[in-house]
């Protein structure tokens, strides 16, 4: 942002020698940067610019082709959106512009970088140069690469959702979207759905397989449960061996077949188990609430909870749903 004031300022100043001070600077910053003419034509592309898109300045000057070196497919720079803005501005009120800090662009995002081949989370300043009659003379963008720091802030957002084990969501992310969902339920009277599954006899799979087979059991019934989750699902480790499945605008007939699904293809997989005839499977309980002033949230966990005990109880590798549904 300074340093784009700086060279705006410069740009601005009547004087050649000063525009040709900043032409020489821009050229040698450290940060990339590059600057469109009024037709969105490239005037200058630095080399920090060249070395963060790998494209040199000579096959891009003059051209309207910038775009490329950032996006795939055809998409405006900041630049170009602020020549466009500045040009609607232009004709509503001719040649008068404010304060230049109330006329940056600002934006970040991922662009796919296509000369380098490999995706950069970019943030871009975009400010406009007038010439001394007061009209847009050419706009200058600069660049920050923010890769590095946006992969360091997924990463902690995933290790604070995320379930280290089965890269599942955790238990705290199910309860931030169970909450949500219980709350959206609340205002669009649809039905909310819950499983809860629970791989049987894992004590003794442990006993037999040991702790790192029952681990490698966890991450293939993860894998497999996640499989039959359409996109508003959510599945998450509820801890230990038990999983839990978020099912919004989901009927208790339709939970019942997503449960159904999930005991048979964890039967599929034909874990193997070393010391028993018996493969891993499940056990499932479903709920199904649509959510009122007068019940919460846990109260669904709860009906799920004990419906799985009861599938437990018949002899596992089953689905329950609840007593009401069934008697
Ligand atoms: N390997 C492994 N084992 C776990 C993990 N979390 C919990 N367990 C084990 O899972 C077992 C759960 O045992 P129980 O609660 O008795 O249930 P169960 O043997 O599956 O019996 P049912 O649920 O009644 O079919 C315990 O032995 C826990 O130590 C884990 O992250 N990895």
């Amino acid at each position: 942002m300074t340093s784009t004031t700086t060279i705006q300022r410069l740009m601005d100043s009547s004087g050649a020698a000063d525009r040709a001070f900043a032409h020489q600077l821009m050229e040698t910053l450290a940060i990339p940067v590059f600057v469109l003419d009024t037709s969105s034509r490239v005037m200058l592309w630095n080399r920090a610019c060249e070395r963060l898109t790998g494209v040199p300045a000579r096959d891009i000057l003059g051209t309207r082709d910038h775009w490329r070196s950032f996006f795939e497919d055809r998409r405006p720079t900041l630049a170009d959106l602020l020549i466009e803005e500045r040009a609607a501005a232009d004709g509503r009120i001719p040649t008068l512009h404010g304060p230049a800090d109330d006329q940056h662009l600002t934006a970040e995002s991922w662009c796919d970088m296509p000369r380098v081949g490999r995706r950069r989370y970019l943030a871009a300043d975009a400010s406009p140069i007038y010439d001394e009659r007061g009209r847009l003379a050419a706009v200058v963008e600069t660049l920050r690469d923010l890769t590095d720091e946006k992969l360091a802030q997924i990463a902690l957002e995933q290790l604070a959702t995320r379930d280290g084990l089965t890269g599942l969501a955790n238990r705290r992310c199910f309860d931030d979207t169970l909450h949500a969902e219980w709350a959206r339920s609340l205002r669009q009277r649809q039905p909310l759905s819950l499983l809860m599954v629970d791989v049987d006899n894992f004590k003794a799979y442990n006993d037999a397989n040991g702790h790192l087979g029952g681990d490698e059991c966890l991450k293939r019934i993860a894998t497999a449960v996640a499989s039959e989750m359409r996109a508003n699902d959510l599945v998450a480790r509820y801890g230990g061996e038990e999983f839990a499945v978020i099912l919004p605008n989901q009927s208790l007939k339709g939970a019942a077949s997503v449960a159904e699904r999930i005991r048979t293809r964890v039967e599929q997989l034909q874990v193997p188990n070393r010391q028993a005839a018996r493969h891993g499977t499940v056990s499932i309980g479903a709920a199904t609430a649509i959510a009122a002033p007068d019940n919460s949230a846990s109260e669904l966990v709860a009906i799920a909870d004990a419906a799985l005990y009861r599938a437990k109880h018949m002899g596992r590798n089953r689905i329950s749903l609840p007593l009401s549904e069934t008697a």
